[in-house]
């Protein structure tokens, strides 16, 4: 028996209800499109590492659990293709749940049904769209969606979306986000089994999807031509304007680049000057508080950062500035915790970049001479690495720059971004 992932496991629940994945491989992407036999025996290819798949190959069947353990699926027919298997998917009938955790109806009563005419992935509807009988709300399995919208919120904005005395009846079908052009391919096909007339996809190229990013960016009332007044109402509530938007920053950099010195004092002046909340999870406090039991490899640095990450993540959630100073030195784990705080509000990555030499000569702990002579294994940016951000957003070198300078470099970005006034 295997278990897949979850985007596996997501894409399999779309297959076991009908649809026909345009990718090679569930939880695959565009890049690898499925060109192989349709037909009502949909045939799918997973991604196996080769012990077990030629274990598989060699049985011809392979069982698929879900996340408790309890098999969902079977493939058949089993054969091996590079990196992976293919086979026939069958439903354990038994198995299968109708019911979507969260959504309560079940989605198998939908194909049934002749007249859908729309498959709405990720936005409520705009105004003046027209109604149709049965719409397909792609609801995200992982809580929200691209833009962070919360699975609640495109629920209550889609209901809120329809016309008075509309007849549409809304069914979910639980959906895996991954790229733009996988996204729209997927909810075709999901659009496709179901018989649906018409996708609606949320993107980039939604024009008018964009509009009301944007005013919602700068705080414009959202006319009623764009969007239904309630689901206006809904749409501010999940994304209030900067000013009022959950924000995390992150000064990374060396030790003793200045983080520390900086994030204390942005903290300050948020405190003093604006009428913001504001938390800082500096360095050493956390070390001592949240991650006393980790040292300095490369396991314990990640795991420190995603711990800063997620608790400045639970300050954003609830409108408030957190401002963190770890060294971070991974890109990876960076950019992770960028991902996880912007599913809630912004982030921003201010790279300290003082020379290695200028903190060396500060050496405000007498680390630097200590790793120099040996004394402290793994130290970064002497036996240990630091990757210098490429997705900085803002830059400060503060061997160059006064503290107060540096600051206002920082300040002048948080402005004009409209996160402070
Ligand atoms: N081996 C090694 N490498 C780097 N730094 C070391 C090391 N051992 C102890 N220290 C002290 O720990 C502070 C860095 O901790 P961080 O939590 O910011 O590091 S990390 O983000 O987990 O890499 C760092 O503090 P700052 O000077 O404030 O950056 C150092 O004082
Ligand atoms: N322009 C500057 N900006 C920030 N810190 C500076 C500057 N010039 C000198 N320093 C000093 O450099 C040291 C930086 O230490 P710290 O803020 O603890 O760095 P980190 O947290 O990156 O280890 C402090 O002693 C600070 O007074």
């Amino acid at each position: 028996m295997l278990s897949p992932t979850d985007l596996e496991l997501a894409d399999l629940a779309l297959v076991l209800l009908g649809v026909r994945l345009p990718f090679r491989r569930l939880g695959g992407t565009l890049a690898d499109p499925d060109e192989g036999a349709g037909g009502a025996e949909h045939q799918v290819g997973l991604a196996l590492p080769d012990p077990q798949a030629t274990a598989a190959v060699r049985a011809g069947q392979v069982l698929l659990a879900d996340r408790q353990g309890i098999p969902v699926a079977a493939l058949d027919d089993v054969r091996g293709e590079p990196g992976g298997i293919r086979g026939r998917v069958r439903a354990l009938a038994a198995a299968i749940r109708t019911e979507h955790p969260a959504s309560g109806p079940a989605v198998p009563a939908v194909p049934a049904v002749p007249a859908v005419q729309a498959v709405l992935a990720g936005r409520p509807f705009l105004a003046d769209e027209p109604a149709p009988d049965v719409a397909l709300v792609l609801v995200p399995t992982g809580g929200a969606t691209p833009d962070g919208m919360p699975s609640r919120t495109l629920r209550e904005a889609v209901r809120a979306g329809l016309p008075t005395g509309s007849a549409t009846r809304l069914a979910e079908v639980p959906f895996a986000f991954r790229d733009p052009a996988s996204d729209r391919a997927l909810a075709d096909a999901v659009g496709r089994a179901f018989g649906a007339a018409r996708t609606e996809v949320l993107g980039a190229g939604d024009a008018r999807w964009r509009e009301v990013l944007g005013r919602l960016d700068r705080a414009d009332p959202l006319p009623t031509t764009l969007v239904a007044a309630d689901v206006a109402t809904h749409l501010e509530r999940w994304r209030p304007p900067p000013s009022r938007r959950g924000l995390v920053v992150m000064f990374t950099g060396l030790s003793g680049s200045g983080k520390s010195t900086l994030a204390a004092a942005l903290a300050d002046h948020v405190r003093d000057r604006t009428e913001r909340t504001t938390s800082v999870l500096d360095g050493d406090e956390v070390r001592r508080l949240l991650s006393a039991d980790l040292g300095f490899d490369k396991a314990a640095r990640e795991t420190n950062v995603r711990r800063i990450g997620f608790v400045a993540s639970l300050v954003a959630e609830h409108g408030g500035v957190a401002v963190c100073a770890p060294i971070a030195p991974y890109a990876a784990t960076r950019q992770e915790v960028r991902q996880r705080v912007e599913q809630v509000g912004d982030f921003l990555l201010v790279h300290v970049a003082t020379p290695l030499e200028v903190c060396e000569e500060r050496d405000v702990k007498g680390l630097y001479a200590r790793a120099r002579a040996g004394l402290v294994p793994q130290f970064t940016g002497i036996s240990d690495p630091y990757e210098e951000p490429d997705d900085a957003d803002v830059v400060v070198d503060t061997s160059r720059l006064t503290e107060q300078q540096a600051l206002d470099v920082v300040l002048a970005h948080l402005r004009a971004g409209g996160w402070l006034s």
